[in-house]
């Protein structure tokens, strides 16, 4: 096996790249690239590890031929463009919880910033101007936070603020009554909040739907000397009319520790009173930066040494002790779609994937992604197994995954079903000897096959003298068998055979097979 190749792109604990090297990976540490120097050099690597700064996007990954993985020390990741990520089959991991704490505290300090403007205070006192009457604060004790976004760091920051005697009032459509009321906290809808909250804080992530979420409108709606805090993400807030009413006097304080453009070098906003700003700092403590450096170089070498997948955004996870028992069972899985994508001819409106034995004690998901990637391949060059859960959902192809405890005739089988407008049609599979996939029954005849290379398929009625009219026809074209593989329906009813063959089958020679007597359906696949 080639040693994989990591580049961390961002400013990172060295800690990630010392785990990398003691896991044995090559790992190269170039923060700060431009966009074209990255496009210029990503084609080396299998692995890229980023933090907010790198925006890998869809011009970088299709200069990146071997990447295998983005990580993202860090927990938003609206900087990687995820459908680019999986239409290449790229894992986009991150480290959904080693900030949290880290991330919340920041949220605390800048509540207490504006409530007491301690930026603007100490400014004034170093200038020698001792302005004591200037700086009337406001205490946090009995005022109501109004939390946006109560998940992680939401939650977080909640528990710190109930810790402050203040009263917490969260928007956030995700959250139950019931987890409202573990964390003592009461849930509102956003118009409640924006009336109700002395100080308002964003913990959302940045999506179509949390976009402008304080816009002009709603800002207009809060509470006249409301204070605001964004340690989540720019384009949450509409920056110009908070600069309005700021100067309007309607917002008595807003903190940002992040903007729209970053890096925020200019802003309207600098320099309002009452306005106080961080250069994303959120995540930025030795503690947090540690935890998400191991976190995503564990991550990332995990999924490059041995397939387990853990956080990942788009595809499911895999344990590491699951992973080298389910890669025998995925190339299988793959195959089998394959074989099913081959031979149906209709739409696929249902794919059923069953899993018997020693396969039903393992996680299914995986399997079935690879499934449905064999399935669509004849139909579609960009799918593979990140990808393929989404492309058959957006097809209209239902999706079931069947388990049976009990062990068949074989101690671990997958079965494939596809429904299509013509009827339902299964391919089964087992792993023989040394892991190797085997195909071991066809339409519901028993069959064993080695699925690899071109392979004939020829559907026909049982009868004597067909198999020497094929063998011999292939003969006289100067196609070489392999092995021939046959299984049929009771006695003199339907067959089936797949034959390995070494050269290419060509459309005549297909004709050829198909105008023999008996012949139903015939088809050259590739494996
Ligand atoms: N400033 C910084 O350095 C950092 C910023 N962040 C930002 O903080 C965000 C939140 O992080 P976590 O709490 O860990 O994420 P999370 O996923 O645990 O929580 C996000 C919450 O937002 C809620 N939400 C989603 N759509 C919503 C909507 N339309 N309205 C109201 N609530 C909505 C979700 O239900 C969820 O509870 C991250 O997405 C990231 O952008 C995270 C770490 C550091
Ligand atoms: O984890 C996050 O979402 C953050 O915003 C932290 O960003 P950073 O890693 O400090 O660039």
């Amino acid at each position: 096996m080639t040693v994989p190749k990591v580049l961390i792109a961002d400013k990172m604990s060295p800690k990630a790249a010392e785990i990398f090297r003691q896991r044995g990976v090559e790992v190269d540490e170039k923060p700060g690239l431009s966009k074209d120097e990255l496009i210029a050099i990503i084609a080396d690597y299998d692995g890229l590890a980023v933090r907010s700064a790198t925006k890998p996007d869809a011009d970088i990954m299709a200069a990146a031929e071997k990447l295998k993985v983005i990580g993202r020390a860090g927990i938003g990741v609206d900087n990687v463009d995820i459908p680019a990520a999986s239409a290449r089959g790229i894992v986009v991991m991150n480290t959904p919880f080693g900030n949290s704490i880290t991330t919340a505290e920041h949220a605390i300090a800048l509540l207490f910033a504006l409530a007491r403007q301690l930026p603007e205070a100490d400014a004034s006192t170093q200038a020698g101007k001792w302005e004591k009457s200037r700086f009337m604060g406001v205490e946090v004790t009995g005022k109501t936070l109004g939390l946006i976004g109560a998940g992680n760091i939401g939650s977080i920051v909640a528990s710190r603020a109930l810790g402050l005697r203040m009263k917490v009032a969260a928007f956030d459509p995700f959250l139950t009554e019931e987890r409202a009321r573990d964390l003592g906290i009461e849930k509102v809808d956003l118009d409640t909040l924006l009336k109700r909250a002395d100080f308002i804080t964003l913990h959302t992530p940045l999506t179509d739907q949390t976009r402008n979420i304080l816009s002009r409108e709603n800002l207009e709606k809060t509470k006249k000397g409301v204070r605001i805090v964004n340690c989540a993400r720019g384009g949450l807030i509409d920056e110009a009319a908070l600069k309005d009413l700021l100067d309007s006097g309607h917002v008595a304080g807003a903190a940002l520790d992040v903007f729209t453009q970053e890096p925020a070098k200019e802003s309207p906003l600098f320099g309002t009173p009452g306005f106080v700003a961080t250069p994303h700092l959120g995540a930025s403590t030795t503690e947090a930066q540690v935890n998400v450096a191991i976190q995503v170089a564990e991550q990332m070498a995990d999924y490059l040494l041995t397939g387990a997948v853990t956080n990942a955004l788009n595809t499911p996870s895999v344990s590491a002790e699951e992973a080298p028992k389910l890669k025998p069972y995925m190339a299988l899985a793959e195959k089998l779609g394959l074989l099913a994508g081959q031979l149906v001819e209709e739409g696929v409106t249902r794919v059923t994937v069953e899993a018997e034995g020693a396969l039903a004690e393992l996680g299914l998901k995986p399997v079935t992604s690879a499934v449905l990637a064999g399935l669509m391949k004849p139909v579609s060059d960009s799918v593979n197994m990140v990808n393929a859960p989404v492309i058959a959902r957006d097809r209209g192809i239902d999706i079931a995954e069947v388990r049976h405890e009990k062990e068949g005739d074989y101690h671990t089988l997958l079965r494939v079903t596809v429904e299509t407008g013509a009827g339902t049609r299964s391919v089964a599979g087992t792993l023989f000897g040394d892991n190797n996939p085997r195909l071991v029954e066809l339409f519901g005849i028993g069959m064993e096959a080695d699925l690899s290379g071109t392979m004939l398929y020829v559907e026909n009625e049982d009868k004597p003298g067909f198999i020497g009219a094929v063998g011999s026809t292939l003969g006289k074209a100067g196609v070489n068998i392999g092995t021939f593989n046959l299984g049929r329906r009771g006695n003199g009813g339907e067959a089936v055979m797949l034959v390995s063959v070494d050269e290419n089958i060509s459309e005549p020679l297909l004709w050829e097979i198909c105008r023999l007597d008996g012949v139903r359906d015939v088809k050259a696949l590739r494996f």
